[in-house]
């Protein structure tokens, strides 16, 4: 790892808004920006080219020591390379968001993936999107803050992403695969979905990007004047 660079950690459940945020926030702050779930989905796809069994930990620990992936940011977007091969959009779809949680399940998985994770550290600071950024990966980061949203309005908001980019999707299916993948998440014995006891739950249910933006900065300014003067 490691720098001594300031962290951002946003975790959270799936369709709460923390890929928006993080964004926003790397590009005001001008700082590095890590997606965690795009790291378990790679590997899932992996998983899947590979014909490897989504729940064989043997076989899923070396291929995530040894994960083939690029992760190429042009303009707004990243580009993501697995192999060769433009992943980018095939990474998005629930298929993969719900193998990818089952491979994240398995503890020796994790192990496997913490130090790639902490090399995103760097100057000038980190954003970092996830589950357990908080909790496991950046322990001590400055900032923490866990995004929520009731399950509803997550899963209307995925069904508005998928739709935009012309998908039809039924919004029972979407919903009872977001509390599945929920309850996985948070069920699971390692690094379960949780607030860092010293995070900043934000619930974004009935807030708008703007509002929640602004709420995350305000808190933000705060911890980070406090750090300095500390
Ligand atoms: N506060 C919000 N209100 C309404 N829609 C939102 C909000 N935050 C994010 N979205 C939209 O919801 C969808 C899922 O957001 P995303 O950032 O991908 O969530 P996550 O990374 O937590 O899975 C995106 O289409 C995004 O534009
Ligand atoms: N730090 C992380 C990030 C993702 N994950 C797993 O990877 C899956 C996909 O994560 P994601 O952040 O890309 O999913 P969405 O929130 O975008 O739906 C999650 O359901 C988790 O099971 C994890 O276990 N730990």
């Amino acid at each position: 790892m490691s720098t001594n660079a300031p962290v951002i950690t946003v975790d959270g459940p799936s369709g709460a808004g923390k890929g928006t945020l993080c964004m926003l926030l790397a590009d005001k702050l001008g700082w590095n920006l890590l997606d965690s779930g795009a790291i378990y989905r790679v590997l899932a796809l992996a998983a899947i080219h590979h014909g490897v069994e989504l729940d064989s930990e043997a076989a899923l620990v070396p291929l995530a020591a040894h994960l083939d992936v690029q992760f190429i940011a042009e303009g707004e977007l990243v580009k993501v390379i697995l192999e060769g091969e433009d992943v980018s959009s095939t990474l998005r779809t629930e298929e993969v968001g719900n193998a990818a949680s089952k491979v994240a399940a398995l503890p020796r998985v994790r192990e496997a993936l913490l130090r790639r994770q902490r090399a995103f550290s760097g100057e000038p600071g980190l954003v970092a999107d996830g589950r357990d950024m908080g909790t496991v990966v950046f322990p001590n980061a400055e900032v923490k803050i866990f995004l929520d949203a009731s399950a509803e309005e997550r899963a209307k908001r995925r069904m508005n992403q998928l739709q935009q980019k012309g998908l039809s999707v039924n919004f029972d299916s979407l919903l009872s695969e977001i509390q599945e993948r929920d309850d996985r998440d948070r069920n699971r014995a390692v690094a379960p979905l949780r607030p860092a006891a010293d995070a900043l739950v934000l619930d974004s249910t009935h807030l708008s990007i703007e509002q929640v933006t602004e709420q995350a900065l305000a808190h933000i300014e705060e911890k980070l004047s406090a750090e300095k003067s500390a």
